[in-house]
């Protein structure tokens, strides 16, 4: 069995960062695992509070895997702050990787900052470079390249910006468009587009988390960039459009869907 290695922060609600990553890994036939940045408690109202792990704690996770288990992907979500970034990326240095699929996340659904300012500079320069896709949304692709994105063609724009950061794929989403949900892939040469009708739901919790995740588990079973960002954003669209109600806020999205 393939596997992957998810390093992001756990949600307690069980919607988004961790838990929403391992639900994926196994829809998607793919042995999870998972390295805790942060501990955060949110429901889908609110982040209500966020403790971020001591970069020992991380690199302990990580070292207990790579000397022991072969990793076929890893997925990267919340980092939380610098000194993480900093423990991730030396810890990195001792061990050959797959391919990494890393989600900038920021800011919460719910509007919680995830990520801590000074932190996004670390990631531009420790971990960019070691990506073979990121996954950033409108807002996060905007902020990385300080711009405003508001369509495909600001999303383009974005795109080759982000390239020039290190990254081999950039695939900005566009969950926060008006009209479509449109994601654009760009791979240095050409761009790609998986263009989705917007669903009428707010139940989206942990959307990102879990496109980024599929992709990562497509990665591992073999698939080249544009066939595992295809069946991702199938996947996601079923699990939105199958979605059902938990919380008085923006719920989960379902995994048991038929595939
Ligand atoms: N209402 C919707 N209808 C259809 N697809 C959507 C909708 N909202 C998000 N998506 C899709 O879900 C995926 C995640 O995109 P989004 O831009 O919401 O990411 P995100 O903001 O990082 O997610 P999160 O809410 O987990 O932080 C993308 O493929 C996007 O196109
Ligand atoms: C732990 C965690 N990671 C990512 C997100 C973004 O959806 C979230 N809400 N919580």
């Amino acid at each position: 069995m393939k596997t992957a290695l998810t390093i992001a922060g756990s949600d307690c609600s069980g919607g988004a960062g961790i838990q929403g990553d391992l639900k994926t890994f196994n829809a998607h036939g793919v042995y999870g695992m998972s390295v805790i940045t942060a501990v955060t408690a949110q429901n889908t109202t609110k982040v209500s509070y966020i403790q971020g792990l001591e970069p020992i704690t991380i690199s302990k996770q990580l070292e207990a895997i790579f000397e022991d288990i072969k990793v076929d992907s890893i997925k990267i979500g919340m980092l939380f702050n610098k000194r993480i970034i900093t423990a991730i990326n030396e810890t990195f240095k001792n061990y050959n990787l797959p391919k990494i699929v890393l989600d900038p996340v920021m800011i919460s659904t719910t509007g919680r900052i995830l990520l801590k300012g000074d932190a996004i500079e670390s990631i531009v320069k420790d971990l960019f470079p070691l990506c073979n896709l990121i996954t950033p949304n409108i807002l996060e692709a905007g902020k990385l390249t300080d711009t405003t994105i508001n369509n495909t063609v600001d999303m383009e724009k974005a795109c080759r910006k982000l390239y020039e950061l290190g990254p081999s794929n950039i695939l900005v989403k566009g969950g926060h468009l008006k009209d479509t949900a449109c994601d654009v892939l760009y791979d240095g040469n050409e761009f790609t587009y998986f263009d989705h009708k917007r669903i009428d739901n707010p139940n989206t919790h942990g959307t990102g988390c879990a496109l980024s995740s599929a992709i990562a588990a497509n990665y591992s079973k073999g698939f080249d960039t544009i066939s595992a960002v295809k069946s991702a954003k199938d996947y996601i669209t079923k699990a939105i459009a199958g979605g059902f109600s938990i919380g008085s806020g923006s719920g989960p999205v379902n995994h048991f869907i038929e595939r």
